[in-house]
Formats: structure tokens, sequence, C-alpha cells
């Protein structure tokens, strides 16, 4: 059933909601009264005005009414009713739209909490442009299902009750006859949805592909620019594009084809309504003002039934959202802390890996059986063949991926015991890539230390040789850097990554090719950095925010032979292979 799935879903954000979605379904209510009075009116002025022999109209307090007093009554009855079924649209559309729209934002900012904490295993496998998708388009389907329901389910329910119950009191033989066209529309209603899922189900994942497609080459405009392969982009792009087409034109046309098939029926019962009822009209058992309510009802009977099933389709969107929402909310995998996790040790013996093996994927090892010690205060540099392991290494270490078996150390606490902030407050890391946020250049270099103050931003720019191309930066350090750093040279990136682990206390250094892509000078700028930072320890101002005492422990990735010299010790990683064979390392110095 597609509503419980919906409701599920969305039910959380919903609940502080619950008010405005009282006061919409309050409001619809009393409209659905207003709607019910709304053919009296018209059947006042037939009756005691219009229709030959009209009774004159007798009222409580008015007494006995003429014919033209009769018609300004009704045309006066129907302009409050109006006015009054307008007002309460206004507070209807208020009340329900700003609820979905808060119920939107509650589920997105969900979503992304949740995404936040997703192990990078689950993200390795999950396309960024489908959970923008799901993030948004189908977040939207869920909005509009919380309006359709608020504005249609129940106040439409309560019509159609209201006028069966009233046409079986006016003519209860017209009433049978006017409602037998309920059940076969509701049977319709069913296969409608069925149908309009189905083909839903299909345009949503076609979308979701397509979004996926669109980001990854749009985030990669500069490969296809450079190697003229735009005609390869808009073949990638076209295919899928032309498969959501497909899949939307396929679902278009599922609701298209039920709208009429719909009205024909509704127009069968119209027509029978009025043949057996102008019958009874003729021999004198009916009014022609009563007639024509019974027909007005018909038509607000059968205008609820066709929004029920409009509803449907809404529905059968949304619970196909809704489990497209659902499987990022219920998705397990995470980094876990333990219940008795304890603060990382800042580190006074030192970090072992023992007997540790890993693979991002299973049965394909990067890591076999490898057992490696750094003391403390030690700077280690790791040398190896690229796609060796070397940053998989400083990824286990800061927990963002568990080992399969053995064990990551530091001080002999198995780092899966450590609280995760603690744990990764332990490092200055500058990752080999140097994931800029599209921020400024001040808050970029604060993102790891976020109560730096300027004067420590500047003291770690200066550090990191960033202070050198600061002034050339239109607003300094408020400039914003773009997409990943986009407005950037790469070596300024890795530069602005290096400022941001050298800020603050941590007491262990990663740093994963701190000197790639940079030229001579920059490189060796970097390299005076790196030594400042390694060389004294922090609390000697080598950290920049000062704190824990001693010599900080950094273990240095690299292929360049200057930054091994300024290690204590120098190791290579010989891989092992996927038989298991145990990764090797080999002391160079
Ligand atoms: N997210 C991932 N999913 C699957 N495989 C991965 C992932 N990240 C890395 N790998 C694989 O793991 C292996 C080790 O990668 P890693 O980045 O640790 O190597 P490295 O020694 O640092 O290489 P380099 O010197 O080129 O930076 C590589 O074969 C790589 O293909």
């Amino acid at each position: 059933m597609p509503l419980p799935l919906a409701l599920r879903v969305v039910a959380p954000a919903a609940r502080p909601q619950a008010a405005r979605l009282g006061l919409a379904a309050g409001s619809v209510l009393v409209q659905v009264g207003l709607e019910l009075l709304r053919p009296w009116p018209l059947a006042l002025a037939v009756d005691h005005a219009l229709a030959a022999g009209a009774r004159p109209l007798r009222l409580p307090v008015l007494g006995e009414l003429g014919a033209t007093s009769a018609l300004v009554l009704a045309a006066l009855a129907t302009v409050v009713l109006t006015v009054g079924i307008g007002a309460l649209d206004l507070v209807l559309e208020r009340s329900a739209e700003g609820a979905a729209e808060r119920i939107g934002a509650r589920v997105r900012s969900d979503m992304f909490t949740r995404l936040l904490t997703r192990s990078l295993r689950w993200h390795d496998r999950t396309r960024v442009g489908e959970l923008q998708s799901r993030m948004s388009t189908d977040v939207g389907r869920l909005q509009d299902a919380v309006v359709a329901t608020t504005t249609t389910l129940v106040p439409d329910a309560v019509m159609v009750a209201a006028v069966v119950v009233l046409m079986a009191r006016l003519d209860p033989m017209l009433a049978v006859v006017g409602l037998s066209v309920v059940p076969v529309l509701a049977l319709l209603v069913v296969v409608q949805r069925r149908q309009v899922r189905a083909a839903q189900l299909a345009a949503r994942s076609t979308s979701g592909r397509l979004a996926s497609t669109t980001t990854d080459l749009l985030r990669n405009i500069r490969a296809v620019q450079a190697f003229g392969r735009h005609d390869r982009a808009e073949t990638i792009h076209g295919a899928d594009n032309h498969a959501v087409l497909r899949a939307e034109l396929r679902a278009v046309d599922v609701t298209a084809r039920w709208t009429p098939v719909g009205d024909v029926v509704l127009a069968l019962g119209t027509g029978l309504v009025l043949v057996v009822g102008g019958t009874h009209v003729l021999r004198g058992g009916l009014s022609v003002g009563a007639l024509l309510v019974v027909l007005a009802y018909l038509s607000s009977l059968y205008s609820p039934v066709k929004n029920l099933a409009r509803l449907s389709t809404v529905l059968a969107k949304a619970s196909v959202s809704a489990g497209r929402v659902r499987e990022v909310m219920v998705c397990e995998e995470a980094i876990r802390e333990h219940p008795l996790a304890v603060p990382a040790p800042s580190l006074r013996h030192g970090i072992w890996f023992e007997d540790v093996s890993f693979g991002y994927e299973p049965g394909r090892p990067v890591i076999s059986h490898l057992t490696l010690a750094v003391r403390a205060g030690e700077t280690v540099c790791l040398l190896g063949a690229s796609g060796g392991g070397k940053s998989t290494l400083t990824y286990l270490l800061l927990r963002l991926y568990d080992v399969d078996s053995g064990r990551v150390t530091l001080d002999g606490v198995d780092v899966r015991d450590c609280t995760l902030a603690s744990l990764r407050s332990r490092f200055a890391y500058l990752p080999q890539d140097p994931w800029l946020l599209d921020a400024t250049l001040a808050e970029n270099i604060a993102f790891g230390t976020p109560d730096a103050d300027r004067e420590q931003v500047r003291e770690a720019a200066r550090l990191a040789r960033v202070e050198e191309f600061v002034a050339r930066l239109p607003l300094g350090y408020d400039t914003p850097l773009g997409e990943n750093g986009v407005r950037l040279s790469g070596g300024q990136r890795r530069r602005v990554a290096l400022a941001r682990a050298v800020l603050g206390d941590a007491p262990m250094m990663l740093l994963d090719e701190p000197t790639a892509s940079l030229d001579q000078a920059s490189a060796e700028a970097v390299l005076d950095a790196v030594g400042a930072t390694v060389g004294a320890g922090a609390g000697t101002g080598a950290g920049v925010v000062s704190g824990a005492p001693g010599r900080r422990t950094t273990l240095i990735v690299t292929h360049d032979p200057r930054l091994a010299v300024m290690a204590d010790r120098v190791l290579e990683l010989r891989p092992g292979d996927p038989t298991g064979t145990p990764v090797v390392t080999v002391e160079r110095r």
C-alpha cells in the first residue's frame, strides 16, 4: 500500500507540523460544509421565483418573501458562500503548503545528516547525482503527497459520504442510480494506481541515473573540454536523457489514458440521473429545484471521486519516492562508535598496525597482513609503488574505513575503541586530494579548527606559504575559492590544505604527498613548512593552535626523495597479492 510507506517516511518530520496540518484539515472540512450548501440558493431561486407556479418563500424572521426578494436572497447567499470558501482557501493554502515545505526541509536535512555519517564504502558505491535527485525531486513528491492528502483525502471522503446521505434523503431511488457508477470508478482508480506506480518507478530510477551522469560530466567539464569530447559527453548524456524522456512519456501516457475513461463513466451517471430524475419531476414526485440539487450534488460527488483518483496518482508517485528516500534513511552502513568508546590517546608510545588486512571490495585485498610501528615523536616516510596502499593506511588510521582483520592501535588502544571525534582530532591531516570547499580561503583553512581566530589562520597560512598568494586574491582571506577550490592552482590548493593541517595542535601528522604538483620553489617552501611543523613539537609554535607538548609523530606518504631526508626512518611498502601474501615494509634507512 503506497500510503503507509509514504506516511512512515514523512511521519517523524510531520509530527511537529500536526497543528498546521490540523488547521488545514479543519478548514477544508468547513469548506466541505459550505460546498454542500452551494446548490441550495439556485434551488431556492428556481422553486420560489422562476419555476411555473413557484411558491412564495416563508422564512422564520423575514416572513413571506416575494419572487424578487427570493432572487436577491439567493444571490446574496451565493456571494457569501463563495467568499467563505475563498477565505478558507487562503488559510488552507498557507497551512498545508507551509507544513509541506517544513516537512520537506526536515526530511532533506535528516537525509543529509544520515549521508554525512554513512561509511565511505557505501559512498564509494553510490552516485552523488542519484543522491541529489532523491533529496530534491523525491522529497518534492513527498511534499505533494502531504498537501494532496490533507486537502483531498479527508475532505473528499467526507464530501462523498455527506452527498450520499443528502441525496438519499432527497430521493432514494435517484441516489441509487447516481451512485451506481461509484464502484466502477473505484475499480478504475485501483487499476490506474497500479499502472501509474509501475511507470513512475521506471521514470524515477532513470531520472536518478540522468542526474548522476549530469553531475559527473559537469564536475569533469575540464576533461571534457580539454580532450574535445563534447560529442562523447553529449552521447552519454543524450542516452540517459532519452531514457528519462521515454519513461516519463510512458508515465504521462498511463495517467492521461485513464482521465477520459473516468469522465465517460461520470457522464453516464449524470445522464441516467437526468432521465430518471426528469421522469420523477414530470410525474410531480420531485421539484425542479430538488433535481438541480441532486445533479449539483452528483457533480460535486464526482469531483471528489476524480480528486481521489488524482490523489491515487500523487500517492503512487510519492510511494515510489518514499521508497527511494527510505533506502537512504534506513541504510545502516556506517563507521560506528563503540558504546564504551574512550578518548583517543594523545600518543606517548606509538602507532601500530598489527597484522592488518584490508580491501575496498570483498576478495580484493589492498593490504594483507601488514605489521608496522611508528614510535611517538618519530617521523616516518612511507614510500612504495603507486596503488600499493599507502594512502589507504592513512584512511585506516583515521578510521575512514575499518580493517578487515588485525588492529590499528594508538598506545595500544584499538582505534575502533576510541570516540570518532577525539580520534580524528588527534591528527593533522593533509590528504592527497586537497578537498577544498566552495567557501572563503579563511574558512577553508579553519575547516578542521573552527575556533581558530584570524591571527592563527594567518600564521598557518604563513607557515604553509599561502601568504605569498593571498595578496593576489581579490578579497584576500575572504575570497571564495569556488567549487573544489577551482579559483586556485593545483599547488595553491595543496598549500591551503597544508595550512589547514598545520592549524591546530594535533599530536600526529599525516601528510599524503605534500609536495606533489608543486614547482621547485613552492615545493621547497612546503618542505620548509613541513620541516617546521614536523621538527618542532606542538606547543612550541609548530602547531599554530598550541597545546599538546612534545614532538609531533608524523607519517609522510611520498614519492619525493627530499622529504625522505627529513625522516627518522624511511619505509617502503611492498604490496602482497590477492592470494594473501603479506605486505612487507622494507626499512630503507
Ligand atoms: N574507494 C576505493 N574503492 C576501490 N578501490 C580503491 C579505492 N581507493 C583506492 N582503491 C584501490 O586501492 C589501492 C591502493 O590505493 P591507495 O590510494 O592507497 O594507493 P597509494 O599507494 O596511495 O597510491 P599512490 O602512490 O598512487 O597515491 C589501489 O589499487 C586503488 O585502486
